[in-house]
């Protein structure tokens, strides 16, 4: 198969689909890879280090989307990528589809196979290929919460741990799965007074096993959010219903009565994200001011560890990758269930539920898809 890996054009995202250790795993199966000029080289990924490990490299992005049978990346399709995809051609990336209705209509008029890490599933409870980003951004969430309550980022100057005689910040972590836990332990390593809540009380008791009782574990409900929201001076966002839209669990009026200077990470941006007065903000101007409580919403936070995450990412993705260049898509989509449920986007029909609930288009099962299409073609 050949495989084609872009530059990321997101701000400030410096993140890579395959780092020269993956192209090398896919060249010893047989594939050929092209890489796009410099896509690694601010992450200390060198265009020779890419020759050494067999791709190609091409200059332009648009030789890469006319070529490759599959196309891997990070972040989602930008406008002019959407445009560059076609019939027969793969996408192996994040998509976050469900509050993106302008990304899920280019991508089914491309008629494009559109395959989201994000909804890959595994026998374990959990999303393996979001999970490593999950880890990075969730350790992220607590040192841009720490940075940003620092008085000239606009926070209310609460050190997290405090000092001897001084109580620490209280910090409440709202969802407790791989970006909650995270957030968690970081926060409570620095020494913060940490709270957690998550719908689920199973998780709930897995984390009261580890944490014992330095981490405050809580139903979530909204008279807990709200107690705890009005106590913290660090909120972090960590919930997801995989798929879909993120609820929105935090108020405008809530906000309003919480503590000024307090600081909100919601990590959940990407699917919409928690509070209702997130809006997805950028590396370059990660932060903006609602009722004097700081708003972090930073969409592509693993971005601004890049190298670590780039690694991270192909490490999870390598296995899938190899699987759909080795069989073919279409016989790794019908061979593995997990696989399949990253299938969002195939031949023009959405076959994620969630995502054609939340958008109001027609859910097609990806069996079914992946049926119609290849009747189509033999048509
Ligand atoms: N902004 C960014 O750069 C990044 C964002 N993310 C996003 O972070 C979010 C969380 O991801 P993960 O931790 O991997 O998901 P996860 O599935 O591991 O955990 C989500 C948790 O939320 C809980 N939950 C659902 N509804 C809830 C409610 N009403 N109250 C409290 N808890 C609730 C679930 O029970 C689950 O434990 C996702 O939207 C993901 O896409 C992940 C990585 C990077
Ligand atoms: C998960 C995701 O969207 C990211 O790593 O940017
Ligand atoms: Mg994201």
């Amino acid at each position: 198969m050949l495989i084609g890996v872009p530059k990321e054009i997101k701000n400030h995202e410096y993140r890579i689909g395959l780092t020269p250790a993956g192209v090398k795993e896919l060249v010893s199966h047989g594939h050929q890879v092209m890489v796009q000029s410099n896509g690694g080289e601010a992450i200390g990924f060198d265009n020779n280090q890419y020759v050494a490990a067999g791709a190609e490299i091409v200059s332009e992005a648009p030789e890469i989307f006319a070529r490759a049978d599959m196309i891997i990346k990070v972040k989602e399709p930008q406008p002019n990528e959407c445009r560059m995809l076609r019939q027969s051609q793969t996408v192996f990336t994040y998509l976050h589809l469900a509050p993106d209705p302008e990304q899920a209509r280019l991508l089914l008029e491309s008629g494009a196979t559109c395959i989201a890490y994000e909804t890959v599933t595994s026998n374990g409870r959990g999303l393996p290929l979001l999970a490593p980003m999950s880890e990075v951004a969730g350790r992220m969430s607590v040192q841009a919460g720490a940075h940003n309550l620092e008085k000239a980022q606009g926070g209310n100057g609460m050190l997290l741990g405090g000092v001897p005689g001084v109580e620490p910040a209280k910090v409440l972590v709202i969802g407790g799965g791989v970006v909650g836990i995270n957030a968690a332990r970081m926060a409570m390593g620095l020494g913060a007074d940490v709270t957690l809540l998550d719908r689920s009380l199973d998780r709930l008791k897995e984390l009261d096993m580890i944490f014992g009782g330095r981490l405050k574990t809580v139903y979530s409900t909204e008279d807990a959010i709200e107690r705890h929201a009005l106590e913290a001076d660090l909120v972090v966002g960590a919930v997801l219903i995989p798929g879909a839209a993120a609820p929105k669990l935090i108020t405008r009026e809530l906000v309003s009565r919480m503590k000024k200077g307090a600081v909100m990470v919601d990590v959940a941006i990407d699917q919409g994200g928690c509070f209702e007065t997130s809006r997805a903000t950028t590396h370059q101007e990660p932060t903006y001011v609602v009722d004097g409580v700081v708003h972090y919403c930073v969409a592509n936070m693993p971005g601004g560890v890049a190298r670590s995450s780039t690694m991270a990412l192909t490490n999870a993705t390598l296995p899938y990758a190899l699987a759909l260049a080795d069989k073919g898509v279409d016989v790794a989509l019908a061979d593995d269930e997990h696989l399949r449920n990253g299938l969002n986007v195939h031949a023009g029909m959405v076959t994620y539920e969630a995502v054609a609930d939340a958008l109001g288009y027609d859910y097609v099962s990806a069996m079914d898809a992946l049926a119609r299409a290849a009747l189509q073609q033999t048509a």
